[in-house]
């Protein structure tokens, strides 16, 4: 079998053109803010791409550039800045932040509702919780993927290798959300290959290099590749080894062109559902909506005895 490639870059330019003509509909143009400190070079290439995206699909958006020597408390004065000003529905400070700085302090300055990272304790909590709220652009836009491949995720065993905070964690809880069985993988998992072979969805987000042996995917499995590693030789590479892989799964995303776009894509539906929201012409959807189909209508209590 040789999988099917799960194309990011078509799939969040349809995303991208979808709210680009929702955004043209509204009357105003939600507001987006990056904060980039520094010229990390990734960081500028990154927020350059966010801002060209956003711009293209109708928002109004502005890179706030700040110098390497900023210190701490100058940057919260900004997000409190934006925090403030009504035109604003959306703010993303970029990481990586100097040493100087705390992320965590930063990150929980930004107001919850324009927190279009999903990052802040309040968001991350909501998804935690099975409560609505802005979440995270990666996994969320993984579940887009999954969608766009038709996967069915009722009962599905789904895999996630990596427990950070701004991508593995949200992502299982959005596969449990989806009514997945998720097993989530780390530095101290043992028999990491066995589990990965029971995966009928693999989530990758490690990153290191080809850590993903081929001969760990399942025949026919959807495998999810969040790695961006950059090579010695220059070129971006996934945590999967890409070819064994794609020779034993049904889907595979490629890297670049797989997660990273889809990535953006979210940047600008969390920016345009926390602007409605702001004004109440939405409530916030549990699992940022991606899910909602399969979402249990139940909570943890009340529903009688047998498995939640
Ligand atoms: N506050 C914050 N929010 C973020 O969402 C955030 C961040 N900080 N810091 C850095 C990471 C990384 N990230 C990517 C976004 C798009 C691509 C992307 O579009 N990648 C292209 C290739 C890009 C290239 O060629 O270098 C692709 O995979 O096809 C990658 C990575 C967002 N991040």
């Amino acid at each position: 079998m040789t999988a099917r490639l799960l194309d990011g870059k078509a799939i969040g330019a349809g995303l991208r053109a979808a709210l680009g003509a929702r955004v043209a509909g509204l009357g105003f143009r939600p507001g987006l803010r990056v904060v980039r400190v520094g010229d990390d070079l990734a960081s500028v290439v990154y927020v350059r791409s966010k801002d060209r995206a956003a711009k293209e699909a109708g928002f109004d958006s502005e890179t706030i550039l700040l110098p390497d020597d900023v210190p701490e408390s100058g940057l919260l004065d900004v997000v409190r800045r934006l925090n403030a000003d009504p035109a604003v529905d959306g703010i993303l400070v970029q990481l990586p932040l100097p040493k100087h700085i705390d992320p965590q302090r930063v990150l929980e300055a930004v107001d919850p509702a324009k927190d279009v990272d999903g990052f802040h304790p309040v968001n991350a909590g909501r998804l935690a919780a099975g409560l609505p709220g802005l979440v995270p652009c990666t996994p969320k836009g993984v579940m887009h993927l999954l969608a766009e491949a038709g996967v069915a995720l009722p009962g599905a065993r789904a895999v996630v290798l990596g427990r950070s905070a701004i991508v593995g964690r949200p992502m299982a809880a959005l596969l449990l959300a989806a009514d997945a069985t998720v097993t989530m993988l780390h530095s101290r998992s043992r028999d990491i290959a066995e589990e990965c072979r029971r995966a009928e969805v693999l989530v990758a987000a490690v990153g290191r290099e080809g850590m993903v042996n081929g001969d760990w995917i399942a025949p026919g499995a959807v495998v999810v590749d969040v790695g961006i590693n950059r090579r010695a030789d220059g070129k971006l590479a996934g945590d999967v080894e890409f070819e064994a892989a794609r020779a034993r799964a049904g889907w595979i995303t490629p890297v670049p062109g797989g997660v990273g776009p889809m990535t953006i894509a979210c940047l600008l539906e969390n920016t345009l559902e926390a602007a409605l929201a702001r004004r109440g012409a939405i409530a916030l959807q549990p699992n940022g909506g991606v899910a909602e189909e399969h979402a249990t209508p139940e909570q943890s209590y009340g529903h009688g005895p047998g498995l939640a």
